[in-house]
């Protein structure tokens, strides 16, 4: 409930995955809660059969979810306004959704990429787009896979945002019997870590399809957050936010799944598709495709060593083939683990 004493009203904007999964939590939560798509057919049919079947296939949706392609309807007096839409076209959505926000909401992240060309976090991206302050933007992010959590199976998440108290209004309306979400303000670390984790997770996934066993799985993991907490300190995030779930637990999810869209892009490159055929194959969307490139942007101006994320933008975007690139990767200059 709101002070107002009325219930809590939530938008989600985006009818993908884990849009509709999290409209879902909210909903489960006690929110009153409006789905917004932008084609009728998705929309009519979380209205008519509590069924989202492009993208949760076989999953009942509750009942106080309702949906709409109309996006002032949506936004309209929204105490939270949550965008899950790809990363690459946020701007452009959220400039035709500005005008039509509530006063007041607060805008919530659910993407977990960096935005290429200007290599902003998708928070930035936000407040430069709706004009808003750093304490009415929101992000969620952790270990998340969209279908399980669509099954009501238990995870844990973060809610970030720089004002502790949005944080903690946000984490008592997406606070459901499976799904625990714990406060974070440390925005840059919490966001960093769902960006880069899907560029290891392709990482892991090229490792998975070359069937080079758990030791390098492991190792990359391991490597993997080394190189975004690196990335992390120069940016001012606070170290620890990638021993928990925004980096490590969301990083041990992706690379451990089958449901990752990211890992499973990398298992196919790794098994020896090549990327035309990959991307054919892929049907959602696996952001470290896109944002290898946007995270070593950011890496190169923080002057930061992404070795990794390196090795992924040669393989997706410089056709170099997984094989050579592993070579080169193990053979840098031997270092300390401190590195
Ligand atoms: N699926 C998952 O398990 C999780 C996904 N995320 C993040 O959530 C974000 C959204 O991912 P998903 O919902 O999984 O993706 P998805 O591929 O399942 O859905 C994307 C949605 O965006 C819409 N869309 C595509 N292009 C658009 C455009 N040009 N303008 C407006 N809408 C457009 C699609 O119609 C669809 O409704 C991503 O950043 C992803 O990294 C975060 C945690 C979990
Ligand atoms: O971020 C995710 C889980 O938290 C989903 O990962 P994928 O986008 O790789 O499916």
């Amino acid at each position: 409930m709101t002070t107002s004493g009325r219930p809590v009203k939530a938008t989600v904007f985006g009818t993908g995955s884990w849009g509709t999964a999290f409209a879902m939590v909210l909903a489960d939560a006690g929110c009153d809660v409006t789905l917004w798509g932008r084609r009728a057919e998705p929309v009519e049919a979380v209205n008519s059969t509590r069924t989202n079947p492009d993208y949760l296939p076989g999953v009942e949706l509750p009942a106080n979810l309702r949906a709409t392609t109309d996006a002032a309807e949506a936004a309209h007096d929204a105490d939270f306004t949550v965008l899950a839409v790809p990363s690459q076209t946020l701007r452009e959505n959220l400039a035709q959704w500005a005008p039509l926000l509530a006063p007041g909401t607060v805008l919530v992240s659910l993407m977990k990429g960096v935005e290429l060309g200007s290599a902003m976090r998708m928070s930035e991206v936000i407040e430069d787009v709706a004009k808003v302050g750093a304490d009415r933007v929101a992000v969620v992010t952790g270990p998340n896979l969209a279908r399980e959590i669509a099954a009501r199976m238990p995870a844990a998440a973060v809610v970030a945002c720089s004002d502790e108290k949005v944080a903690q209004r946000l984490q008592a309306a997406c606070h459901a019997p499976y799904f625990r979400p714990y406060t974070n303000t440390d925005v840059v670390g919490c966001e960093l870590g769902g960006a880069v984790k899907n560029v290891i997770g392709l990482a892991v996934g090229i490792v998975d399809g070359m069937k080079l066993g758990d030791n390098a799985k492991g190792s990359l993991i391991t490597r993997g957050l080394a190189e975004t907490t690196r990335l992390g300190l120069s940016m001012g995030a606070d170290p620890l936010t990638f021993s928990g779930l925004a980096g490590l637990g969301d990083l041990v999810a992706t690379c451990s799944s089958p449901l990752s869209r990211n890992h499973t892009f990398g298992t196919n490159l790794g098994r020896g598709m090549t990327l035309q055929e990959t991307i054919a194959v892929t049907k959602q969307t696996a952001e470290g495709v896109k944002s290898c490139e946007s995270v070593l942007d950011l890496a190169r101006r923080h002057g930061v060593d992404m070795p990794i994320t390196e090795t992924v933008v040669g393989i997706v975007h410089e056709g170099k083939p997984p094989v050579v690139a592993l070579k080169e990767l193990m053979s840098r200059s031997a270092k300390s683990e401190r590195h």
